[in-house]
């Protein structure tokens, strides 16, 4: 049998000159120290060999979940500039986080559409399929808004952004969205919606002159709550996720920057928004790859067979009540780290004051797709679900002008024809596909 020492060297025989000449003690001695340093060598490289393969692995894992970009240089700075142009008189300068997200691209277009100054940043996380992120950073891009890639946890980078460009407002889109993916990754939760939030209002309340923050915070802070419908001045101290616990933690956070260092804070708890460019992660997008592909979808219901029910707001909608806070957010007071005086902190609910059930979501794809769905109904699993949601939206009437005008028929409508454009069933195809 051939031991480690052996293996070391070549096993053809003839190969090898051995000298037979050397008395047994100092063969043995040789043996024995050979065989010692031999191991000791086998040992170092099966250290080395394990630490690459690992340092290797957390590279790939970084890597997926946060592509890390360069950034930095003149030419990069003078995209940041051009970007962050404003084209109109008292325009605003809005540094978007997640804008390569489905609400952080639609609040972008929006805003250099209507002459402000925007500058993205997203760190094109593989939460979902990265491409749509890069195709809406395409289209953002075609219409001379820049994204960086770079995560809002990257101090430096966001100190570099405020250095180019004196921000008038931060739109703060950025955060690790989706309910049940919590019980999956807890961990990127914290990284996006705590830590992630706090780097950037750390950035804000140094910058000089502060911008004024609008930021997402979500309907899932209810939680548990079974007043309707909901209103900003309910209890929300019940979350059923550790997504709605990191959205509630994030408002007592920025009440704490607007009380301290007089950041101007407006918070938005955004209901179940859809539309075109949407996120793959949620039910309408995914009933609809799956109603296509014919594939089954899973239907929660609710206990005593009670059907779920979601306020589902249409992205067009939410933009407008995003800018209708960026326009009425009101100034930080702050400057150099130091408050001057009080600042607004607001909150207000963005739905669309209508709750349709899953099943009637699920009728109206089936509908419009012309295909009937393969449904599984079983019973919601206790992964951070709420049985419904439904919005009060009298404060965003008053403050901000907000007044939600899309029906879910016609948003899904619209979703449908870019869904069905977007993955290239051209009509050909869908004509085939739109057989009962
Ligand atoms: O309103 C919000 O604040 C939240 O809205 C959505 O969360 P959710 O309402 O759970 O949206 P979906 O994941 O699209 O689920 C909608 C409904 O479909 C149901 N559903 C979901 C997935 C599925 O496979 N089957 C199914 O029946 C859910 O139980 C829920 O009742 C977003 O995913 C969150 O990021 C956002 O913060």
């Amino acid at each position: 049998m051939r031991g480690l020492e052996d293996e070391l060297y070549p096993s053809t025989p003839g190969k090898v000159k051995i000298d037979r000449s050397h008395n047994t003690i100092n063969r043995q001695f040789h043996r024995c120290f050979a065989s010692t340093s031999t191991m000791f060598l086998w040992a170092l490289f099966l250290i080395a060999l394990t630490a690459s393969y690992l340092s290797f692995q957390s590279f790939v894992d970084s890597g997926s979940r946060y592509i890390s970009a360069s950034w930095g240089g003149i030419q990069w700075e003078k995209q940041v500039h051009m970007s962050a142009q404003v084209r109109k008189e008292n325009g605003f300068s809005v540094l978007v986080t997640g804008a390569a997200g489905f609400i952080g691209s639609h609040v972008s277009l929006a805003l250099k559409k209507r002459g402000d100054g925007v500058v993205g940043i997203d760190n094109f996380n593989s939460y979902y399929d990265p491409s749509l992120k890069k195709s809406r950073k395409a289209l953002l891009a075609d219409h001379n808004v820049f994204v960086v890639e770079g995560d809002i946890n990257d101090v430096k980078l966001l100190d570099k952004l405020f250095d180019v460009v004196p921000f008038t407002h931060v739109m703060h889109l950025a955060a690790q969205a989706g309910v049940r993916y919590a019980i999956e990754n807890p961990s990127s939760y914290i990284h996006s919606n705590i830590a992630g939030l706090v780097t950037l209002l750390e950035a804000c309340k140094t910058a000089n002159p502060q911008p004024s923050v609008v930021w997402a915070s979500s309907s899932s802070v209810y939680g548990l709550n079974d007043k309707v419908p909901f209103s900003e001045t309910d209890q929300t101290d019940q979350p059923a996720s550790l997504y709605a616990a990191t959205k509630k933690a994030g408002e007592e956070i920025t009440h704490t920057y607007n009380h301290i260092y007089g950041l101007s804070i407006t918070g938005l708890r955004f209901f179940t928004v859809y539309g075109p460019w949407g996120r793959p992660d949620m039910a309408y997008f995914s009933f609809t790859r799956n109603i296509l592909q014919r594939k089954p979808i899973t239907v929660y219901r609710g206990k005593d067979r009670v059907d779920l029910a979601r306020d589902f707001t249409y992205i067009d909608d939410i933009v407008k009540g995003c800018l209708g806070s960026l326009d009425t957010s009101g100034k930080s007071t702050g400057s150099g780290g130091k408050k001057s005086g009080a600042a607004p902190y607001r909150i207000f609910n963005l739905g669309n004051t209508n709750p349709v059930t899953v099943p009637t979501l699920v009728d109206i794809l089936e509908r419009q797709l012309k295909l009937k769905a393969k449904k599984n109904v079983v019973e919601m699993p206790g992964n951070g679900d709420v049985p419904f949601t439904h919005a009060n939206i009298t404060a965003a009437r008053l403050e901000l002008g907000y007044k939600p005008t899309t029906d879910l028929q016609s948003g899904l409508k619209k979703f449908v024809k870019w869904y069905l454009n977007y993955y290239g069933y051209n009509s050909k195809t869908t004509r085939n596909l739109l057989v009962m």
